[in-house]
């Protein structure tokens, strides 16, 4: 939660007296939230109090009852809701005594609904839920001190009794909800005058998040198996052939995961030089069947994350070598040296049209398992020759368990996924010959005696990783984490 700003957030009965004030203010002041607002224009509402928001493009209308649980789960999700502020209720007093079950149907059932859908998603990081003073009834004139959040509540009609309902709710919270939520009481005799709010956070609770991973046997869908069992996230692996719809269907019907992961795609063995001989195979799994997966998800309002590559890119006059300007999530790809990385960057291209796409730039992964062929470092301290460019990497111990936080977090669109920073593959075997063995000797060569050896050209480069280190500051820069995740619980000598 230490982290957390809100992105997208939605405003339930954003076209009431208050709220409308809290939306105009928010879409104003704040050009970086997206808004979405949702309101039933009852007659207590008026789509005018928006009219200073129409014209933003933070700003999204949407007219609809809170009581549609389908209506309030597909908006969370296709919104990427992250943050819910909940105005929506039947308020007049008078009202209550006469029509009593609309209260409670939108009072009671509305909150509960919305609870129900922060469950559901388990995207849902702060709930604002606004109530009123009325809960706790009437106060004596006399009396020294005021109510406080813990106070009994005793509301006396039939409104404010629904709205301690909501209320109550609302506190005892959504098993499995990961989210904080605040009450807010406000006297609207005396708009203006807040009873402070009250935190109630059941951040402790595990939420209910379930995994569809593809990619078993390979090396990144093993670890996320691996890690969702430590963290204790149910998953299961999808069983069907990515390029076969039909089988990914099945998966979703019969799993009903809340996310997908795909660490499918076939990379070669030993080396990417095997796609240049297996073209069709390379875009059956890879481009067709990652196209397929992500349609897939997109007609089940299924986020998807992707692991995809880096090695998209190369080094160039806007981006030299040794420079530390490195390539942005939203440069046009410029390496097509091998056709693994040419097909990888179509494919990312198109992804772009998917909103449900989580795309991660992975590069060079590296783990811990110095015993795993798919380790950068163990391929580079097994080659007779290698080669001496700084570039950019992945650390699996780091980064896969950031993966499965972006899950949660519900981020979309492309990421680079490395740690910041450059590290070179001499720098690399001097950190094995320190750690790991000091007898260690290799040889290098250059680029031209490599591409002897080698069928396709590799990429280097450095990917920014600065988006990724925003919105996880905490992550370390390559070398640091080269040492703490892989050469110190490795140490030898
Ligand atoms: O004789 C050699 C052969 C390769 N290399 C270098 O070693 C590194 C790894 O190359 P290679 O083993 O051929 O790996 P790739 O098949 O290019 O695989 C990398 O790129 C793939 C596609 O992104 C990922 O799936 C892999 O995990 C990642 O290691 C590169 O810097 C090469 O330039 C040498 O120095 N000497």
């Amino acid at each position: 939660m230490a982290n957390y700003t809100p992105k997208n957030i939605l405003i339930t009965g954003a076209a009431g007296f208050i709220a409308s004030h809290v939306a105009n203010r928010l879409i104003r002041s704040y050009p970086d939230y997206k808004i979405v607002v949702l309101d039933k224009l009852d007659y207590c509402s008026n789509l005018k109090n928006l009219n200073p928001s129409r014209s933003s493009p933070n700003f999204k209308f949407v007219k609809g009852d809170i009581g549609s649980a389908d209506l309030v789960n597909y908006l969370l999700i296709t919104e990427s809701i992250d943050t819910i502020m909940h105005f929506a209720a039947q308020t007049h007093v008078d009202n209550s005594f006469g029509n009593s079950f609309e209260f409670t149907k939108n009072n009671i059932y509305g909150t509960h609904v919305l609870l129900e859908a922060c469950k559901v998603t388990g995207q849902i990081r702060r709930f604002i839920h606004v109530s009123t003073d009325e809960v706790y009834g009437e106060t004596d004139e006399d009396a020294v001190v005021g109510n406080h959040e813990a106070s009994q509540l005793l509301p006396t009609n039939p409104y404010s009794a629904t709205k301690a309902g909501g209320v109550d709710r609302l506190v005892d919270g959504p098993e499995n909800a990961e989210f904080d939520s605040s009450n807010l009481a406000i006297n609207t005799s005396q708009i203006g005058v807040q009873v402070p709010s009250s935190k109630t956070s059941v951040s402790s609770k595990k939420p209910a998040l379930k995994f569809l991973i593809y990619g078993k046997t390979g090396w990144i869908g093993g670890l996320l198996g691996k890690l969702c069992e430590k963290q204790q996230i149910q998953y299961e692996y999808g069983k069907g052939r990515l390029e076969d719809r039909s089988q990914l269907l099945a998966d979703i019907q019969t799993i009903k995961p809340t996310h997908v992961f795909n660490a499918a795609g076939v990379t070669g063995r030993p080396n990417v030089d095997w796609c240049e001989s297996h073209k069709t195979e390379t875009i059956r799994t890879n481009v067709s069947g990652t196209l397929n997966l992500a349609d897939v998800c997109r007609e089940h309002g299924l986020l998807m994350i992707n692991f995809a590559t880096g090695c998209i890119f190369e080094y160039d006059a806007k981006h030299p070598e040794g420079s530390g300007i490195g390539f942005k999530e939203e440069d046009t790809p410029n390496f097509i040296g091998s056709f693994y990385s040419k097909t990888k960057a179509m494919v990312e291209e198109l992804l772009k049209e998917y909103d449900n796409v989580c795309t991660l730039r992975v590069r060079m992964p590296i783990s811990s398992d110095l015993n795993n062929p798919r380790n950068f470092i163990t391929k580079i301290a097994r080659y007779n020759k290698v080669v001496n460019i700084p570039n950019s990497m992945t650390i699996l111990d780091e980064l896969l368990p950031i993966s499965i936080e972006m899950a949660k977090r519900n981020l979309r669109g492309i990421w680079n996924f490395t740690n910041p920073g450059v590290v070179s593959h001499n720098e690399i075997l001097e950190m094995y010959k320190k750690y790991i063995n000091p007898e260690f000797k290799w040889v290098n060569f250059t680029l031209e005696e490599q591409a002897k050896v080698i069928v396709a050209p590799r990429s280097n480069n450095e990917l920014d990783a600065s988006k990724l280190k925003k919105e996880f500051p905490e992550l370390m820069s390559i070398k640091e984490s080269l040492i703490k995740y892989v050469f110190e619980p490795n140490k030898k000598h």
